[in-house]
């Protein structure tokens, strides 16, 4: 009887975004259990739940020195193993909680490693995403024995042609004319289901706007097309910088806002800047 009513306690959880890419926040420090995949996708819908792109889950340090650790879980209840905008939320978040100071820089843990994050102020903040991987193996892509800085796959007679790098989790990267008119609901689905990506990927359309500006739309693993993408648009960065079609540091234009990319050289890790925003606390009845 205990255990029943426990089930059914409110789910408290604050909801934020990063650059309109959104998120349901749950505290999960001290040890509780995650959220299954029921839960999540429950929780993201937008209809009968909350309502979100993503549930992240703050949790213990991994890491000694770090503040604590994030997962990832997409509105399909899908994880994952990174999230660009979701980092930032979660450094605003600790922020707020007084975890983490605002004045100074401190760590995060990812399922991917670990992040130095730095406060830029009214809500900004910069987050150290690693080392992008190309190494196809490690993306995972298939069917490559050794990196190209393009792939040509023909997916039911379609011929796409796109970079793929692993920011923690899979990208491919698609440059076209014009973002507008890019078909981002045909080839999204069609290169995330090929056999060639065994754990999908993200899938986004970038166009260079200038040697410092693209203009990006990102169909995501387990949602679809999002207002942002912040691992989409480290990714589409490096894709890009990787073809010296743009500078090193590049302003990224999402549907949701604007992410500033800083990858000095290939041997190091490339940062991400941008703003997060808390919408809402609430308790849900679940
Ligand atoms: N919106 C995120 C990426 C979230 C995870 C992604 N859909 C995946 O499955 O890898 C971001 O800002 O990076």
């Amino acid at each position: 009887m205990a255990e029943a009513v426990a089930a059914r306690a409110p789910l408290r959880f604050s909801k934020m975004h990063g650059a309109g890419n959104d998120f349901v926040v749950l505290d999960l420090r001290g040890g509780v259990a995650p959220p299954d995949a029921e839960l999540c996708r429950r929780l993201a819908d937008r209809h009968i739940g909350v309502g979100c792109d993503q549930i992240l889950t703050v949790e213990d340090p991994l890491s000694a020195g770090a503040v604590a650790s994030y997962r990832i879980w997409n509105s399909d209840g899908s994880p994952s193993q990174q999230c660009g905008n979701g980092a930032r939320c979660i450094a605003a978040w600790l922020v707020r909680d007084g975890a983490a100071a605002a004045g100074a820089g401190f760590a995060v843990d990812s399922p991917t490693g670990r992040h130095a994050v730095t406060p830029l102020g009214e809500g900004g903040f910069r987050i150290d995403m690693g080392r992008p991987e190309f190494d196809p193996a490690r993306i995972p892509l298939r069917g490559y024995p050794s990196r190209q800085d393009q792939y040509v796959l023909d997916v039911h007679d379609t011929v796409i042609g796109f970079g793929a790098v692993s920011m923690g989790n899979p990208h491919a990267v698609i440059e076209v004319d014009d973002v507008d008119a890019a078909p981002v609901e045909t080839i999204g689905p069609m290169l995330q289901s090929s056999q060639e990506f065994p754990e999908s990927a993200n899938v986004g359309f970038a166009q260079v706007v200038a040697s410092d500006r693209i203009r990006l739309r990102v169909y995501e693993r387990g949602v679809g097309e999002t207002l942002a993408c912040g691992s989409g648009a480290c990714a589409a960065a490096a894709v890009l910088m990787q073809r010296g079609r743009v500078g090193r540091e590049v302003a990224v234009q999402l549907p949701g806002g604007e992410l500033r990319i800083a990858w000095p050289e290939a041997e190091a890790t490339l940062s991400m800047a941008g703003p997060t925003a808390f919408v809402f606390e609430g308790e849900w009845n679940r």
